[in-house]
């Protein structure tokens, strides 16, 4: 007979995953907070927070089952993460995960699994929705500023990253979660009951976490992790500051030790030693598309010399060569300002910057004087002082993130004034004096299948080039077949048959197509975001469809008739 405690312990493991319960009524996107100059409480509240981090240069530890591990303990070492608008500023001491380390966050996560993903889902729920409310209120303005100060970002793209996009994962992963536990075989025969149960992956995730958004970072740990996964952490080297804020924050909005293992350090090292793991069971990945390749085959590779227990689930965004097509019948002053903050907004640094335009060559000189003339207005790259620290925080550009990226893109600007095939149509400064500073930089070519329409930059780099009007067409065709990325794409054009063109033309051009707007800026729960040939996996964060790749479905069927024979009907004469 079954006790009473162990009827409640066999009710709560059902209940870990089928839901029967329902998100609060309003998931609704966080409202974006605009920061104009009148908001002066705002305004104060970020000052404070900014002048905090910048007099502290702060340690950041690893941390394994809720224990802070500093580098200054044992043989571990660490590395700066440093101001990218003033480089001698050192934001932070972030300690290295060492071998052992590794070992002991992947412990760490194998241990803590069991409780967590038997814990009702409400709980588990709860803690991302309280992290959501401590985001969006408590933690803000020190949210805002970490990511300002380390990731070189004005307050608005701090804004609609840290906080809106941040506080918008948690929230929607807790509805689409709840939906997808909803899900139930549709029939089921008389006598039987068929259930299908949301079990999170057998082993660990491990998220590798890219530093351009403090938002990805938090859903690429969190998605997995609300589906009662338990996951080991390796974030960006340089948004390490955020991303430890970050985790406090889900510690306090309840996230029990071990579930969340973060080690900042060496990626390679760390890497070698997760993917060797037997109970390794997905890799949760954004970042640049020749080290998600890397990965691919390395995990691959284990696979066929039997180094884990099941195939790894394999879920990666990364790079893009996102483009702006602009046809003849197209608002012009829309396109160039669409154009100009799709390109140069966060300096070009994200993936969905664009980065290739297709001007028609009847409006090509009108396009770009007006965005050559309107960049003039953006203020010229401050290499003096840093628009955060120099107390210009409305500012519209900052810092490139780190010298390998300023010497990268300056590089390729040097490339581009030597090329007969190139023309800078303006920007193409440059200073690292005090931070890493790039001028956006329009770049005209003569050759539309140039390395330069194809080549991801990742900083303020827009190259374009004028097609005929009579070919768009075939601009579209080429277009499609410049580059081996597919992440996003736009169309402006107010002529209805050539957006349809376009649409078709280029249906697996991007996983993120817009019609008339920019490139950049998906929404969540709104644009679901990804892209597939090279860019990507394609699973869509910001949708429900991410949440199935972090669960393994068991179907179980009760049988409620009790047999008296073994024969069947037809068996009988
Ligand atoms: N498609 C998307 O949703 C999306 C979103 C953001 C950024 N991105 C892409 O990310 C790139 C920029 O971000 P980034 O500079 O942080 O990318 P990155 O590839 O340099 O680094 C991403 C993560 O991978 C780690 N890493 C680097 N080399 C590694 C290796 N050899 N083995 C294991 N891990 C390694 C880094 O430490 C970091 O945590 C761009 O290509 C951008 O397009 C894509
Ligand atoms: N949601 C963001 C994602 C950017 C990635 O780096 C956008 O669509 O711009």
């Amino acid at each position: 007979m079954l006790t009473r405690s162990l009827l409640f312990k066999q009710y709560r493991r059902s209940f870990s995953q089928l839901s029967h319960i329902k998100p609060p009524k309003q998931i609704t996107n966080e409202p974006v907070k605009n920061f104009s100059s009148k908001d002066t409480m705002d305004w104060d509240l970020l000052r404070a927070s900014v002048s905090k981090f910048n007099n502290a240069s702060l340690d950041v530890p690893l941390v394994i089952n809720g224990k802070r591990v500093f580098y200054n303990e044992g043989n571990r070492t660490s590395f700066q993460q440093v101001n990218p608008a003033k480089h001698s500023q050192v934001l932070a001491n972030v300690t290295q995960a060492s071998e052992q380390d590794v070992a002991a966050a992947i412990q760490a996560s194998k241990d803590a699994k069991s409780k967590w993903y038997k814990m009702p889902f409400y709980d588990r729920a709860a803690v991302f929705l309280k992290a959501a409310d401590l985001i969006s209120t408590k933690y803000r303005y020190d949210m805002l500023a970490a990511t300002m100060l380390g990731q070189g970002k004005n307050v608005y793209q701090a804004e609609i990253d840290c906080i809106g996009e941040l506080a918008d994962f948690f929230r929607f992963s807790v509805k689409y979660a709840s939906e997808l536990y909803n899900q139930q075989p549709c029939e089921s025969s008389p006598g039987v009951w068929n259930k299908a149960e949301y079990r999170p992956l057998e082993g660990f995730v491990y998220a590798v976490t890219p530093f351009n958004f403090t938002a990805i970072a938090g859903n690429l740990v969190g998605a997995p992790a609300l589906m009662g996964n338990t996951v080991v952490w390796k974030p960006s080297q340089t948004a390490a500051l955020s991303n430890y804020l970050l985790l406090t924050v889900l510690e306090e909005a309840g996230l029990p030790h071990g579930v969340v293992n973060f080690i900042p350090g060496d990626p390679v090292k760390i890497t070698n030693k997760v993917l060797a793991d037997k109970e390794f069971s997905a890799l949760h990945f954004t970042g640049s598309t020749a080290v998600f390749k890397k990965l691919y085959g390395q995990i691959q590779q284990g696979v066929v010399n039997d180094v884990y227990r099941d195939y790894p689930r394999i879920v990666g965004e990364t790079g893009g060569k996102n483009f702006h097509l602009i046809h003849p019948s197209a608002n012009i002053p829309h396109a160039v300002l669409s154009t100009l903050r799709g390109s140069f907004e966060y300096q070009g640094q994200k993936c969905s910057a664009t980065s290739r335009a297709y001007i028609p060559q009847s409006k090509s000189a009108e396009f770009l004087a007006d965005l050559a003339g309107t960049l003039g207005s953006v203020k010229p790259v401050n290499t003096s002082a840093s628009k955060i620290n120099g107390g210009d925080l409305h500012g519209f550009m900052g810092p490139v993130i780190h010298e390998q990226s300023f010497d990268k893109l300056a590089a390729a600007i040097e490339e581009a004034k030597k090329d007969p095939e190139l023309e800078i149509v303006c920007g193409g400064n440059y200073n690292k004096a005090n931070g890493f500073f790039v001028e956006p930089t329009v770049i005209k070519t003569t050759n539309p299948l140039h390395k330069y329409m194809s080549t991801e930059f990742f900083g303020p780099i827009l190259t374009v080039y004028e097609y005929p009007d009579a070919e768009f067409k075939q601009i579209c065709e080429t277009l499609d077949k410049t580059t081996s990325y597919g992440l996003t794409g736009a169309v402006f054009a107010r002529d209805r048959e050539a957006i349809n063109v376009a649409d078709e033309a280029l249906k697996y051009s991007a996983g993120n197509f817009y019609i008339n707007d920019k490139c950049t800026g998906a929404v969540v729960g709104q644009q679901w975001f990804g892209g597939a040939r090279m860019s990507g996996t394609d699973d869509k964060a910001g949708s429900g469809n991410i949440l199935n790749r972090f669960v393994s479905v068991r179907n179980v069927k009760e049988n409620f008739y009790e047999l008296t024979d073994y024969k069947y009907p037809s068996n009988y004469e």
